[in-house]
């Protein structure tokens, strides 16, 4: 077994080794065609993906840290409802189980999920709303499922939040090079202060691949840059960002891309700026969809914070209160894009943020 030396060493180990066993089954579901797709409330997709990935990474959480708080995106109503897809969920689990992602020497800190009764208890441990106080992790079994259904890039995100600030953060990106036409699958880590780093995302849970650090590219002016934003014009406005981009002398195209592995690419200088500017004020954007990306990118030489160039307050529960648009840049160009970004902000939305403005 590893030794966890360093501060927060075990989290990062057993989070890694969740989200990878996850990936095993989201990939495994995605090659399969059958995708068991629902419509939420809100009018979002879930798959049975969604919930077997939720239900494995709960159950290693529980396994290593029984004490521990869980926010998940996703809860079993749907499968309690639906005998057929809770069928399809468990036995996209055991299916995964079996073809490796048990990993053997790990098995007891990881857990398992041996009946469709485990599997929906497990799913909803992530029911915990309290993110202010204590140990709180924060999970998002498939990031971006619009692109996971199309084809593009989906993360599985995790973040362990202590008293309110984030510690550790992993990101899977099943669909994302490290290098310009490399191997497909990463996984990115990192612990508040020790910096971000980049693994093979592997389908042997045993595989011990060579992590190397993370570091932005720290362009010396904003007319370097290049910019990435998501590629649901109902997640962000494209219009804002367009604006934005064009006030920074930004000249490239934005580059596209669904789910937290926009944190991850301009973690890894695939890109610089990633501009998330709200479609409609009255959105909150949820705990989950920040939490892991955002410390990838702090730790790796990045900036994080809304809009209006507040921190970003992780303490209001399963969605963020206390802020609105989400920014990312390198430290070299941090001040500068902030400079752009606030006054359009504050045109196109007004001046909304709680305190400081
Ligand atoms: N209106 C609105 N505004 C902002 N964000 C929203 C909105 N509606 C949904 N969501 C959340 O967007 C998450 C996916 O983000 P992406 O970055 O993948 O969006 S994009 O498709 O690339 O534009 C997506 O996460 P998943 O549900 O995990 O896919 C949602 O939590
Ligand atoms: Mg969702
Ligand atoms: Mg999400
Ligand atoms: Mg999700």
């Amino acid at each position: 077994m590893a030794t966890d030396s360093l501060p927060y060493a075990r989290e990062r180990r057993i989070a890694e080794l969740a989200v990878q066993r996850a990936a095993i089954l989201t990939e495994a579901v995605y090659t399969s065609k059958i995708k068991g797709t629902l419509t939420k409330d809100d009018k979002s997709p879930v798959t049975l993906a969604d919930f077997g990935a939720q239900a494995l990474v709960l159950a290693a959480l529980h396994a290593s840290f029984p004490d521990d708080k869980i926010f998940g995106e996703e809860d079993s109503s749907d499968l309690r409802s639906n005998p057929e897809l809770s069928g399809m969920v468990f036995k996209a689990i055991t299916d995964a189980l079996n073809s490796g992602a048990r990993g053997s020497g790990e098995s007891a800190e990881l857990g398992t999920v041996t009946s469709e009764k485990d599997m929906m208890d497990y799913i909803d441990l992530g029911i915990h709303d309290n993110s202010a106080k204590g140990r709180v992790w924060a999970l998002d079994p498939i990031d971006g499922t619009k692109g996971y259904l199309r084809g593009g890039q989906y993360a599985i995100a995790l973040g362990l939040l202590v008293d309110g600030v984030v510690q550790v953060g992993v990101v899977g990106c099943p669909h994302l090079s490290a290098e310009e036409g490399g191997e497909e699958g990463v996984v990115v880590s990192a612990v508040r202060g020790q910096g971000a780093v980049v693994k093979q995302l592997s389908a042997d849970l045993e595989a011990v691949a060579s992590p190397k650090k993370l570091w932005m590219n720290q362009v010396s002016s904003t007319t370097e840059a290049s910019f990435c934003e998501g590629v649901e014009a109902g997640h962000s406005s494209h219009d804002v960002q367009a604006k934005i981009a064009a006030e920074l002398g930004i000249s490239k195209p934005s580059v596209r891309m669904d789910s937290q592995a926009k944190y991850v690419a301009i973690s890894m200088g695939q890109g610089e700026v990633y501009l998330r500017l709200p479609v409609k004020l009255d959105y909150e954007e949820k705990l989950w969809d920040h939490a892991a990306g955002s410390i990838i990118v702090q730790e790796s030489g990045g900036v994080v914070v809304d809009m209006y160039g507040e921190t970003v307050d992780f303490t209001t529960g399963r969605t963020f209160k206390n802020n609105k648009g989400f920014i990312s840049a390198p430290i070299s160009i941090a001040d500068d894009v902030m400079k752009v970004i606030k006054p359009i902000a504050i045109e196109a939305y007004g001046k909304w943020a709680r305190s400081s403005l």
